[in-house]
């Protein structure tokens, strides 16, 4: 038994090492200096996984001073170096991917099958840096005057604060970390306090791929005591944040104090539109994959689904289909597709994004209820005739919500798609080349999906628009964010 705790279930590690109840600086596992803890519970069933330290300010300005020490030696080492430590990294997550995937179900809740998933995906975001780490290019620009050469150089940031949240506590955290280190930076990683475990483990894995002390380091406690010292110290140059727009808000106007740098992956909105040319089949499908996935809970969720008149009625009955064969149940179940929300606070928004639907005039054709099981678990639903003035038109539900609404003009669709503070992902299924064109360049987002439901992949560019955020994480472009260009004017030659 890994832990004789009631959250473990029965579930048993191969690596029970990987199983850590210590924050990770400078090398070192650590407790709080007055041994205060925050506790962690299953969301399953609400018993205790575990603790995690609730660490003093004190503690957190120390992790920043290890990453400002470790600067020097990790950013002197050359891309080469770094990217071949960064792949001992992704081999060994890979080698402990069910591990790895039993800690994540266990404290965030998602079904086995979609934990073993992002540790995959997670684990892609440390092989693909690791690969651009090593591209990282510079510029000579041709000069204005014989004796000058103009030259580009690109250098690391610096320290960075990555704050995490805990929809996806492997992925968020990988997708930062380990573009921050092949750029040369250093980092410190605040997870959510409800999935500490998850960070803990890729910090055991990364000492272990030979990660040195302080360029990695895994901070545990108050959001806001954390919060504030990464953001007010001046040794951190950078902050990425993923999570809600509301904190990102806090933390961008904390960050101007010493005008770091930030990336901010923000909370999302996004429209769904089935036209009438759709193929049904696929956009059912699409539905399925981008509203449930995660029990909902992802910032690319589908949020407002717009069907189209002529096909409303069918796409109905064919989504209630799909969706009534989803299993409920623990994630550790083989076969379970929806596991619980994370906490209390998230089914009761879902229930009020539900009774101000239906005030306005829906329907619940499927679901509705808090599921049978009790606890954090709510059953998967179908709302349609929402009414465009509903809360969650202008509010992500984070749940299994799948609310309908009509439309029949194709102009009118894409301002009601537009008419949001958000502008992350978008999804729309249309066969016609003309209209995927027209749509595409009209909805204002940074992502969309054409005739598919999942469109994340550390080859692309992820991220949001309006108050989605700032930045792009994955892909070619997201090593950038952690590099600062130097421009060399040598004269006199
Ligand atoms: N665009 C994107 O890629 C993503 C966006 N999101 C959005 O985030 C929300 C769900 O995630 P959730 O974790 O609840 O988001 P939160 O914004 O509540 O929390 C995210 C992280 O920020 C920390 N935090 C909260 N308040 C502060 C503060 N004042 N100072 C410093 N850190 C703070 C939390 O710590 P603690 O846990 O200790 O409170 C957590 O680690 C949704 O709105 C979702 O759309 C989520 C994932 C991805
Ligand atoms: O936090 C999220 O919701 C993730 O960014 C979504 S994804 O990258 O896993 O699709």
């Amino acid at each position: 038994m890994t832990s004789q705790e009631p959250g473990w279930q029965e579930v048993v590690l191969q690596e029970p090492t990987l199983f850590r109840q210590h924050a990770y600086v400078d090398g070192q596992w650590i407790a709080a200096g007055d041994d205060a803890v925050i506790e962690v519970v299953n969301p399953t069933n609400a018993s205790r996984l575990g603790s995690v330290p609730r660490l003093p300010q004190s503690q957190v300005k120390e992790a920043i001073a290890a990453a400002d020490r470790a600067l020097p030696a990790w950013r002197a080492k050359t891309a080469k170096e770094r990217a071949a430590i960064l792949r001992r990294w992704y081999d060994l997550c890979m080698d402990h991917q069910e591990d790895l995937a039993l800690i994540l179900t266990l404290e965030q809740g998602k079904p086995l099958a979609e934990a073993r998933g992002e540790i995959a995906y997670g684990a892609s975001f440390i092989e693909w840096f690791a690969e651009e780490a090593k591209r990282v290019y510079g510029d000579v620009i041709p000069a204005h005057a014989a004796d000058r050469r103009i030259v580009v150089t690109k250098e690391p940031v610096g320290v960075v604060a990555a704050i995490t949240p805990w929809n996806f506590p492997n992925a968020m955290i990988t997708r930062k970390a380990a573009a921050a280190m092949g750029a040369g930076c250093t980092v410190v990683v605040k997870p959510a306090s409800s999935t500490p475990f998850s960070a803990l483990a890729l910090a055991e894995l990364a000492e272990r791929a030979g990660v040195p002390k302080g360029v990695l380091n895994v901070v545990t406690g108050s959001a806001r005591v954390v919060g504030d010292e990464l953001t007010a110290n001046p040794l951190v140059r950078k902050l990425s944040f993923t999570g809600s727009t509301e904190v990102g808000k806090v933390l961008l106007t904390a960050c101007a104090q010493t005008v770091k740098k930030v990336s901010m992956e923000l909370g999302g909105n996004a429209p769904f539109i089935i036209f009438e040319d759709a193929d049904l089949d696929q956009a059912v499908a699409g539905v399925m994959a981008s509203k449930f996935r995660n029990t909902g809970q992802t910032c690319v969720c589908a949020n407002r689904i717009f069907v189209h008149d002529e096909i409303y009625d069918d796409f109905a009955e064919r989504l209630a289909q799909a969706v009534s064969a989803q299993r409920v149940g623990r994630g550790i179940e083989e076969g379970v597709r929806l596991g619980p929300l994370i906490d209390q606070a998230a089914v009761a928004k879902v229930e009020e994004h539900i009774a101000d639907a239906l005030e306005g005039g829906a329907r619940v054709y499927l679901g509705g209820q808090r599921h049978a099981l009790g606890g954090n678990f709510f059953e998967p639903t179908i709302l349609t005739d929402v009414a465009s003035d509903a809360r969650l038109m202008n509010e992500e539900t984070f749940g299994p919500v799948a609310p309908l609404l009509r439309f029949s003009d194709e102009a009118e669709v894409i301002r009601l798609a537009n008419a949001t503070p958000y502008g992350l992902a978008s999804y729309f299924y249309s066969r016609d080349v003309g209209r995927v064109w027209r749509v595409a360049e009209a909805l204002e987002c940074g992502i969309v999906g054409i005739n598919e439901g999942i469109i994340s992949s550390e080859l692309a560019p992820f991220g949001g628009v309006k108050e989605s955020g700032i930045g792009r994480e994955g892909s070619k472009y997201g090593i950038e964010d952690y590099l600062e260009i130097k421009y060399l004017c040598m004269g006199g030659l």
